[in-house]
């Protein structure tokens, strides 16, 4: 409980002597099952037994859309409005995957430094999976993508942890800066699946690479599958291959899947 409280005593403070782009939370009233989805503080939101929490987070720069992508997976739609996060913010959905209680926490950490490196440490502890998001729309946010991958490192995050690279804002065809090969090549050279999608249109033509279907949804889900077959509920029993054919060939289209 130390760590959560030194989280509120840190975020309250970095909220003061913000300049640029104001920061607050995403309107969690919007929503219809904030329940759903908000930090878990208290003991009554403990999960139930063997019900597995896969802590998954969500970095990139600042602005490319990582409050929006977790939004519309944990609530099921676009948040109105978002400013820029502070700190960190948890959201949280209960799946069932073959039968079995899955929390997927997602973890939206902020973009911009002045908010992150107070909690930094925190976030990066237990990780199961990251994923890095860009926008397609930015091709700074693209680039920045080497120190993202850097941090990680830095914070003892081994290439055991799943990792998958989502290129938001794919609404957005008219201002492409980031084309669907470079990005391809470089999921590739960091062994990454890519996913191009929207947050705010999840099922836009301008996404692509899939056909009629949420890829938002989509895409956390198959990290929750992926997570899943690492790590089998009894631990005594014999691991499951790591590393499956189908996590490999999500790049070019999550429909092989
Ligand atoms: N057109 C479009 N706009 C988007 C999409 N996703 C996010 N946005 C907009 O991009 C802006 C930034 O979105 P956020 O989700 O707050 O970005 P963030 O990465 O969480 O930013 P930080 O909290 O500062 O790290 C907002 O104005 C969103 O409405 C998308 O898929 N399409």
């Amino acid at each position: 409980l130390c760590g959560w409280y030194q989280f509120i005593v840190l975020r309250t403070v970095s909220i003061i002597g913000a300049q640029s782009r104001p920061a607050r939370r995403c309107d969690m009233a919007e929503s219809g099952s904030s329940a759903e989805f908000s930090s878990s503080l208290t003991s009554s939101s403990l999960p139930p037994p063997r019900t597995r929490i896969f802590k998954i987070i969500v970095i990139g720069d600042s602005g490319v859309g990582k409050t929006c992508l977790t939004y519309r997976f944990c609530a099921g739609k676009f948040p109105e409005k978002t400013e820029a996060t502070i700190g960190v913010d948890f959201r949280e959905r209960l799946v069932e995957i073959d039968g079995e209680n899955i929390k997927i926490q997602l973890w939206d950490t902020a973009g911009q430094e002045r908010f992150r490196k107070s909690m930094v440490q925190h976030y990066y502890r237990n990780v199961h999976a990251v994923v890095f998001v860009y926008d397609i729309t930015n091709a700074a946010s693209f680039h920045s993508l080497p120190a993202w991958i850097e941090e990680c490192k830095q914070h003892a995050l081994g290439t055991e942890v799943p990792r998958i690279l989502v290129g938001n804002k794919c609404d957005l065809q008219d201002s492409v800066q980031v084309n669907t090969d470079l990005a391809q090549q470089f999921a590739d050279a960091h062994s990454m699946p890519l996913f191009e999608t929207s947050a705010k249109n999840p099922n836009s033509q301008g996404d692509r690479n899939y056909g009629n279907s949420d890829h938002v949804e989509a895409i956390f889900m198959t990290v929750a599958h992926k997570l899943k077959s690492q790590k089998p509920l009894v631990l005594s029993q014999p691991p499951e291959p790591v590393v499956s054919s189908c996590w490999t060939h999500m790049s070019t289209s999550l429909q092989d899947c």
